[in-house]
């Protein structure tokens, strides 16, 4: 079986087909530019130690220091790592950050852990990767099953190894830390204005139903913004299944229940709300699909069952190269995690620009910002799509080649 790597190159080989690039330039993104291993050890409460594979992958930093986040799962492997990096090396040329892409991860299952051990694991992971890492060179921020609590661990367990505090080496950290104003949300708010940006042209009418599959940072905030705006949240997912309520969920009792028992589906006992099979969730009628959980969620087995119209990926690479195929075929358009989600990362650009210089911007600033950032891309893609009559996810990447072969020839490379 190809590799996600090699599935994930095909995206971009196809984009380059709409560009007259010179086949020699594409060969340089065929393999990650360095992937640093390690072997992360933490003692746990009871005195044990154990030892968990832990990577950060560089893919490339032609456009500048690699970007990405770090995730703690039991299905992190190079070959995940390394994909990730990609999708973040055309992520931050689609939105046109000084970034490269980047990404990092633990093969772990992070849940049993005590706090304690999670602050172990995080200067643990950061004294394995000191060497890789750094604030012009490769910049962690949260990803699965990370936070701003991770990132505060990080930072501090940086600046003891290179003796200063050094608020750059990472972002999405608490505010008291030097965080931006606006990350905790980013993602979500990115996708949803872009979402709010197109509804005409997608003949999409806003306040419309919505499930939504995932229910961390990007699927509970996302939640939150649509219930917001009118929206009708029919079905949500996390790890431990999904629940449905036609009638609309109470989302800010959803998060107190899920706060409470750990889990979404703790909620299937209030009014009007039943639990569903997990991959049911996918096959909720609505109005759009959220995907805000991992990586090949909608796949040759499901894409059929998919009834929304509208697919908005803020998970990266949640939709498999059969099921894009699949969908395209029934005519269902998806808004891809390249443009939608790059909110995430373009907040933490703002976050990093003011830690450098030294001041807090006001959060009315940042989602103006954000705002305009996803509805001018948003408006280039949609016009290149339209050009080109190819879909959004290819657009995106012809969108993001052309900014990074632009770069490379600038460098005379
Ligand atoms: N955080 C960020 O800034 C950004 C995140 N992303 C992407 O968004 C996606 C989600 O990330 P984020 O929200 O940060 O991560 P979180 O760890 O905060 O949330 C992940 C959510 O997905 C749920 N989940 C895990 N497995 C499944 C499954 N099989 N079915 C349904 N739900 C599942 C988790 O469940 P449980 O709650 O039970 O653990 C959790 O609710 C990832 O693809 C990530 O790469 C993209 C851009 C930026
Ligand atoms: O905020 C960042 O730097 C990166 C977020 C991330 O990992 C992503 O966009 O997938």
């Amino acid at each position: 079986m190809a590799s996600k790597l090699k599935k994930a190159l095909t995206r971009l080989v196809d984009a380059a087909k709409h560009l007259n690039i010179d086949p020699i330039i594409l060969e340089r993104w065929a393999s990650p530019k360095a992937t640093t291993h390690a072997r992360l050890t933490i003692q746990m409460d009871d005195g044990s130690h154990k030892h968990f594979p832990a990577l950060r992958c560089r893919y490339d930093d032609t456009r500048g220091p690699t970007k990405g986040g770090i995730r703690y799962h039991p299905s992190v492997t190079a070959d995940e790592v390394e994909t990730l990096a990609l999708l973040m090396t055309v992520k931050c040329a689609v939105v046109d950050l000084p970034f490269g892409g980047g990404k990092g991860g633990v093969q772990i299952d992070p849940h049993p852990l005590s706090k304690t051990e999670l602050e172990r694991l995080a200067r643990g992971y950061v004294r394995c990767f000191a060497h890789v890492i750094g604030p012009n060179r490769d910049i962690p921020a949260p990803d699965v099953n990370t936070n701003a609590t991770t990132m505060a661990w990080m930072a501090d367990e940086y600046a003891s190894i290179v003796g200063e505090w050094t608020p750059t080496v990472t972002t999405g950290k608490p505010i008291s830390l030097g965080g931006s104003l606006g990350r905790d949300d980013a993602t979500a708010r990115g996708g949803y204005y872009l979402l709010q940006f197109l509804a005409k042209d997608l003949g999409f009418t806003p306040g419309a139903r919505a499930a939504i599959q995932g229910f961390g940072n990007a699927g509970s905030h996302m939640a939150q913004l649509l219930e917001s705006a009118g929206y009708k949240i029919v079905a949500v997912s996390d790890s431990k299944g999904a629940i449905r309520c036609p009638a609309g969920l109470d989302i800010k009792k959803l998060n107190a229940a899920k706060e409470r028992n750990g889990g979404v589906t703790s909620f299937a006992s209030s009014d009007g709300v039943s639990r569903i099979a997990a991959d049911e969730l996918v096959s909720v009628d609505c109005d759009l699909l959220v995907l805000a959980a991992l990586e090949d969620m909608v796949h040759a087995g499901n894409a059929a069952n998919v009834k929304a119209p509208i697919i908005l990926e803020l998970a990266n690479g949640p939709i498999t190269l059969e099921a894009d195929e699949i969908l395209k075929n029934r005519g269902v358009v998806i808004l891809p995690d390249i443009l939608a989600n790059a909110g995430g990362v373009a907040v933490s650009h703002f976050e990093w620009v003011q830690n450098r210089q030294g001041d807090r911007w006001l959060i009315e600033d940042i989602h103006a910002r954000l705002k305009t950032k996803m509805e001018e891309e948003g408006a280039a893609i949609w016009a290149c799509a339209k050009d080109k009559n190819i879909t959004l996810r290819s657009a995106a990447y012809v969108h993001a080649l052309s900014r990074l072969v632009d770069a490379i020839e600038a460098k005379g490379t």
